[in-house]
């Protein structure tokens, strides 16, 4: 497959892909979402892959969907062609993925972002929802992701405001994880990945996926949830491997079965 979008490169054992359409601030239309997620399903596909990392340029991680793709779309286009549901898809994918967000990811960048398992920012990053502008609302989950990371109360001010939220603003509020210098975010979001990709793969999908479930269940549901995968990691050899690698004081050696 050759991408005209994105660029995807493999570190050792993390793919890292970067949005790459500079001459629209890297503006998330149809062509870039299809490359995005064949991406991301190869990567899910390969063994020898541990963690993804998905950025943008220094100026912009994605300044939202594209309004120029969108601008004429009737109702009924929008309707019948389930506009914006594609990016479900994304957010599907097994292996973790590590926004590494530098500049501008507003709108649709902003939920991609937020779709990703979590974001690392450039000291420059801006958030923002301001479809509100636009005469729109956000359409690829950022009412219903931004509030469960910020609050109802800023996520109705950025949506019905369209403000944006600097770095530091994001993670007092935790929309992000850290801030580091943006001249370091890449290789920062790398090593983070590298540490998640040296775990058992098992191990790292199931602890995603139980953290995914607190979205969705209640506590008690989710607890129970938590409790019978963490039983079922005693089936692994790695759990084997990881506590007889403590008790001996030496580094284990996961083989993800
Ligand atoms: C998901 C849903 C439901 C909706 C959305 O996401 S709607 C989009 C939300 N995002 C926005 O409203 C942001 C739009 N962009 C801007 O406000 C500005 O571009 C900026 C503040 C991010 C940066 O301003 P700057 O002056 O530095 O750069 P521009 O000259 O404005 O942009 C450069 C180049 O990129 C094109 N561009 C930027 N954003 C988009 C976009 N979202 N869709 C399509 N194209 C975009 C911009 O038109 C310009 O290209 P041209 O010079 O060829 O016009």
């Amino acid at each position: 497959m050759s991408y005209e979008n994105i660029l995807v490169e493999t570190r050792g054992k993390v793919g890292l892909i970067t949005l790459n359409r500079p001459q629209a601030l890297n503006a998330l239309n149809s062509a870039v979402l299809g490359e995005l997620l064949v991406a991301t399903k190869a990567f899910d596909a390969d063994d020898s892959i541990g963690a993804i990392v998905l950025t943008g340029s220094e100026k912009a991680f994605a300044a939202g969907a594209d309004i120029k793709e969108m601008q004429s779309k009737t109702y009924v286009d929008a309707y019948l062609g389930d506009l914006l549901s594609g990016w479900d898809d994304f957010a599907r994918t097994r292996k973790p993925i590590i926004a590494a967000v530098a500049g501008y990811a507003l709108g649709g960048g902003c939920e991609l972002a937020m779709m990703c398992d979590f974001i690392i920012a450039g000291d420059n990053a801006k958030f923002g929802q301001p479809e509100i502008t636009l005469g729109i609302m956000p359409g690829m989950g950022g009412s219903q992701r931004l509030t469960r990371f910020v609050g109802k109360s800023k996520a109705m001010d950025m949506c019905l405001t369209g403000r944006m939220m600097d770095a530091q603003e994001a993670e007092r509020s935790g929309l992000v994880s850290r801030i580091v210098p943006v001249g370091e975010l890449v290789e920062e979001a790398l090593k983070a990945a590298a540490k998640i990709a040296s775990f058992s793969l098992p191990a790292i999908l199931m602890n995603k996926e139980a953290v995914n479930r607190a979205y969705e269940m209640s506590l008690t549901e989710g607890l129970r949830f938590e409790r019978r995968i963490f039983h079922s990691l005693f089936a692994l050899e790695d759990q084997k491997e990881g506590m007889a690698a403590f008790a001996e004081k030496r580094k284990p050696e996961f083989r993800n079965k």
